[in-house]
This record gives structure tokens, sequence and C-alpha cells, in this order.
């Protein structure tokens, strides 16, 4: 039985004699190599927060005091200290989620996966604590130095800043990556900071010889720190944080346990907001990850623990279809520039970068910047190209509508991650972006059903020049080419052919375009006279498939989308105005959180199916959710 077994909660953490915190750390990092390793996860990011976690649970005292990770893919270290050691399942239905999650413990706060908002939450609970007069309670943000180059966590500093009275705690993480080395002004500024480390050993020194002084001992040690706190400035550049008016403590080696622990409780006591610079390594204890040239195993799927390699094959994705057909599109097209939010190789941009390094733009984990940069750069005769996933262009929908939309700016949206995406839990699936992209005017936007409409579709956007276009798709495998029977005007017809009648029309979008032709097939097992079609540019919606509809005794639309607002809607809607009167059957994801599993687990417990649709087409009503599908 090892000790990590026995710490079963902060408490227990808090009163292990620091002499073992070493031995502790040495059995967290062998757990999370081990464990994460057959589930697959953010094995980097954690391994490179032990130490700083552990110093943190003994420092502050949750859930009396709150910890708030920013983004949340780095609160497994966090989980294990807190009662959660079973990470069997984790990511999967049922088992320990990879982010935070008050469902599994009172010690977890926010579940958002997207980055930069934990110093907004921690100002929050900061101000209720004092507005409440619990001034006992510490509030804690540990944010990385990625998501500090989002703009949300500056807004935050901001307001921070401004109360002197506000006991809070910044943590900044700063392992001087995202998945790759961070970039921009405040990554070179941190850089700065770090490089004068001889605070730290100053202070230790000092400490050690005062400490060990009869009598004069702590008073003497914290007038030592305040003579080192000028040394400090004198050898620290005047850091942009303190010149906000912020405390800045560090920077503090992010592995050593009685720095780090001295470092927190300096900042615990000291009553007003301030930051602590905490260096740490992504990966830190594992050679593979440390090895890693692009990402410190930021994200890793089921891999070989002694050496790293992965032991499954993933397969040709839809983001390597993407990066082709960009690659390919940039040789055409000088214009054509693309513009990452800090997740150049996730998004497919590594080939046309390493092709057209200058027309490559990494903006930090910036997305409302990286989409009002493409106005500016459609402005000047550009054509961008902004690759996010889905659930990220959510926080830049503003600058979607009204920096691009509204000044009729050719900018195309590449939307990875498109639809459910499962083990990322409910702020990771990409279900939001037919919905909001159906209230931009002008805007165009293509869910393409496999590999070769993906080029197509990405062709065609680059020729819209006085309007966003959007092109979606899912994460994972697309399935083989699925080709046109007939063409009727914009519609690609893939079953049923023929001008004829039909009793129902099925619309199937993108990834959902097998499920469509399944739920055809059922329906025509079952008397019905059915068309499959794919609208291919699913809005605006075309007259080609309003005349249809018009054919259509039942419109069924299928969408790995909400189908709030989606293009079930659109369809609806667009009906409606055509005084076309067809019954329309939308099939979509519900307006839900839809907690983390598998895709097809998720797809199957909201009715997503061939079956399920069917039988609700036939039966005239809602689809059968199916929760225990393997
Ligand atoms: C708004 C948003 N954009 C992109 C991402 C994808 N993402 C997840 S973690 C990460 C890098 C975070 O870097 P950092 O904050 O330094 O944390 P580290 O992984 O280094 O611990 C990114 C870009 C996200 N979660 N949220
Ligand atoms: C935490 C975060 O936002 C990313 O690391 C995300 O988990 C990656 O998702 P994929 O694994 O689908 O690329
Ligand atoms: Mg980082």
């Amino acid at each position: 039985m090892g000790l990590l077994s026995t710490i079963t909660s902060p408490t227990a953490l808090r009163r292990l004699p620091a002499e073992r915190l070493p031995e502790l750390a040495t059995e967290v990092r062998d757990f999370l190599v081990r464990e994460v390793a057959k589930t697959g996860g953010h094995l980097g990011p954690n391994l490179g927060v032990v130490e700083l976690t552990m110093a943190l649970h003994r420092v502050f005292e949750s859930p009396h005091d709150t910890i708030v990770f920013d983004t949340g893919h780095i609160s497994y270290v966090h989980k294990l200290l807190t009662g959660r050691q079973d990470f069997s399942r984790l990511r999967t239905r049922g088992g320990l989620s990879g982010y935070p999650s008050r469902a599994e413990s009172e010690h977890d706060v926010s579940e958002n996966s997207h980055a930069s908002t934990s110093l907004s939450w921690a100002h929050g609970i900061a101000v209720a604590r004092s507005l409440s007069g619990e001034h006992d309670r510490h509030t804690v943000a540990v944010i990385g130095d990625g998501a500090l180059t989002g703009g949300m966590a500056w807004e935050a500093l901001n307001n921070i800043a401004a109360r002197k009275d506000l006991p809070l705690v910044i943590v900044i993480n700063d392992n001087e990556r995202s998945y790759a080395p961070t970039i921009g002004g405040m990554a070179e500024h941190l850089a700065a900071l770090r490089t004068h480390q001889g605070y730290e050993k100053v202070l230790r020194l000092g400490k050690r010889a005062i400490a060990g002084a009869p009598v004069v001992g702590r008073p003497a040690f914290e007038t030592l720190h305040g003579i080192k706190k000028g040394l400090k400035d004198i050898m620290a550049p005047q850091g942009l944080f303190e010149d906000l008016g912020l405390k800045y403590v560090g920077p503090v080696d992010g592995h050593d346990h009685q720095a780090l622990e001295t470092a927190l409780r300096q900042a615990k006591q000291y009553g007003a907001p301030v930051l602590v610079h905490v260096l740490t390594k992504k990966g830190k204890g594992y050679r593979p990850a440390r090895q890693n040239a692009d990402d410190q195993f930021h994200a890793v799927g089921v891999i070989n623990p002694e050496t790293g390699l992965p032991l499954e094959v993933s397969g040709r994705s839809w983001t390597d279809d993407f990066s082709d057909s960009l690659v390919a599109l940039g040789a055409e097209r000088e214009d054509l520039v693309a513009i990452t939010a800090a997740m150049l190789i996730p998004v497919g941009l590594r080939d046309f970068a390493i092709k057209f390094p200058e027309r490559v733009l990494d903006v930090g984990i910036a997305e409302q910047h990286a989409v009002a940069m493409a106005a500016g750069l459609a402005y000047a005769g550009k054509h961008p190209v902004v690759a996010v996933y889905s659930t990220f262009l959510n926080r830049a929908f503003d600058q979607l509508l009204m920096d691009c939309a509204l000044h009729h700016a050719g900018v195309t949206f590449v939307l990875d991650r498109a639809g459910v995406t499962g083990s990322d839990g409910a702020s990771h699936n990409g279900m939001w972006d037919m919905t909001l992209a159906n209230v931009v005017p002008g805007l165009h936007l293509a869910a393409p059903r496999d590999g070769e409409q993906v080029e197509l579709a990405l062709r065609r956007s680059l020729d819209i020049a006085d309007a966003p276009s959007v092109v979606r798709f899912a994460k994972g495998n697309p399935p083989a080419t699925i080709p046109a029977v007939e063409q009727h005007g914009a519609v690609d017809v893939l079953a049923g052919p023929g001008p004829d009648r039909v009793d129902t029309l099925v619309i199937g979008l993108g990834s959902l375009v097998p499920t469509a032709l399944a739920v055809g097939a059922r329906l025509e097992e079952a008397g019905r006279t059915v068309r499959v079609v794919d609208p291919v540019w699913a809005l605006p919606v075309s007259e080609d498939l309003i005349d249809e509809c018009r054919l259509a005794g039942e419109v069924v639309v299928i969408e790995d989308n909400l189908v709030s607002g989606g293009i079930g809607s659109a369809v609806s809607t667009a009906l409606q105005l055509a005084d076309v009167d067809v019954r329309v059957r939308p099939f979509g994801i519900p307006k839900e959180f839809l907690d983390h599993a598998s895709r097809g687990q998720v797809l199957a417990s909201i009715g997503l199916t061939p079956d399920a649709i069917a039988e609700a087409v036939l039966r005239r009503r809602g689809p059968r959710r199916v929760v225990d599908a393997s």
C-alpha cells in the first residue's frame, strides 16, 4: 500500500511530514503515467503541477478556501489529493471527468474547459467572500502562461489590481508552453522575470541562515525578506504586474516543495491581490513527454507507458483532409493567411506553416483577437482562414457578427471538433456553431460529409469575398467518399434519385450523413418512399433545397448540432417564409450540457442513431434515448 493511497483528503496531506513530500510526488507521477497511459488524457500538463498542487492543498484549506484551476485540464493531481484515485475510467462514461466536476467533489469549482476564465471566477468569489465578511476564506486561481495570453485574463487583472484590499492569490503556472511554446509579449515578459531565479536562492539562503539563529528567527526572516524584496526589485525588472499595482512573488521553482510553500504562505497572509509566479516543466519526470517537441504530451491517447508511443492507430482524420486541402490552396492563393489560437498542430496548420511560414499567425489563446484581426486582414486584401475548435468560436461570436459579417468580410472559419466530441465533457462539444452561424446575416456554412467535400467547401469558401464562410467538421475520422447519385441544383442527392414526390425527404448534414442514409434505408424498409439529400452548403438555405422539400410529405433534418436554432430550424423558417406547408422533423442535440462519454455513447444517449430516428419518424414522436449504449 503506497503513500498516495493514504492521502484520502487534503487534511491527510497537510499532516504528512515535509520530508515525505518528495516520496509522495514520485508516487503521484508514477500513478499519472501508469493510469493516463491506459485512458489517454492531459498527461504532460498534470505531470508539471504535482508539487504545485500538493503545496496548494497544504497551504490552503479547500473547500473552506477555494482553488480555481484555469481550463481545468490540470486538475488530475487535485483530484488525487481530494479523494479521487480511481482513474480507470477517466474521461469515459461513468468515470472521472478530465476536468473539475462539482458532481464529483466539493473541492471543484469551475467545470469550464475554455481557457482564461479562472481570474474572473476568483475575482467574483473573493468579492463575494469580502461582502459576506468571510475574511478568513482565501481564494486562489491557478492560471497557465498560455491561458494568460487570453483577453479575459487581462480584463480580470485590470479589475483585480484596483482592489488593494482584496485577498486573492493568483498562481501563474509558467511552463513556457501552451501546446507549443507560448507566444507574445506576455510570454517574453514572463521569460524576463524567469531569468531572475536569484531571488529564490537569496531567499532560501537567507531563510536558512536566519531561521537557524536563536531568538530572532522568524521576525528577522520577515525583515530579511523585506530586504530581499528590495534586492529583488533591483535584480528583477520592474514587472508589468507590479506596475499594475499587483504584488509579485517569484519566480519560484515549481518543483521545490519548500520554496512553493514558503511563497504560497507569504501570498496567503498578504491580504491583497498577489501573483505567485511559479516555474514548472510540462511533462516533468517523464522523458517521453519532456522530449516531445510538439506539445510535451499536452494531450495523449492510449500510450505505452515505457516508451510513450501510441498504442492506438488514429488513421486519417478530418483535420488531415483540411490540412492537405489548405496546403494545396495556399500554393494557388497568395492572399490566403491562416490564423490559430495557440493550437497550430491540433487544428491542422502545421503543414501550411512549414510551407508558408510567413502566412500563419498564432495569436495565443485569443480567439476574439483572432477573429477581429481576420476582419482587418480581409479589409487589407487578404483572405484569412481562422482555424479553431468549434466550441472555442463561441467566445468570438461578437467578432464574427460585428467585425466580420457586418463588414461583409471574406473570412473563412474552419471549425474542427464540430458536433459531439464526447470525452472532454460538456464545454468541449462543438454543438453550438451552426446555431450561432444561423443568426449571422450573409454567412455561408458548409458541413462536408467526407474528405473530398472538405476540399470543395474550402475552395469555394475562398471565393466568397463579401461574407464570412464556415466549414465545419467533426473530431476523428471521415467516412469513405460518399458520392452523389444525382444533382438537383445545389443539392446533392445521395439516395432515392428522381424528381418524383416522396413521403419523406431526409436532409443529412456533415458527419451525420451516414446516419441520414441509414435512416432513409429503414424508412424505405417500412414502405416509405424516401430521398436522402445533402445540401452541402446548409446556410443560407437554398431555393433548390426548398424545392426538394416541396416534393415531400415530410422533411427530416439530421444534424450534429443543437437542434434549437440549427439547420432544422433554418429549413423550417425558410419553408414558412416561402409559404411551403410541409412538416419538418428536426433531429439534433438537445439543449442540454452533455456529460463526458465516447462520441458514440453520447449520440446514442440523445437519440441520434438510425434506429432511434427512424422509429421516431415512423411513430411520429421524439427519438428514443439509449442510456446504456456500449
Ligand atoms: C478558449 C480556449 N481556446 C483553446 C483551448 C485549447 N487549450 C486547452 S489547454 C491549452 C493550452 C493551455 O496552456 P496553459 O494555460 O499554459 O496551460 P498548460 O497546458 O501549459 O498547463 C489550449 C490552447 C481552450 N481550452 N480554451
Ligand atoms: C483542454 C483542451 O481544451 C484541449 O487540450 C482539448 O482537450 C484537446 O482536445 P482534442 O484531444 O480533441 O484535441
Ligand atoms: Mg503553459
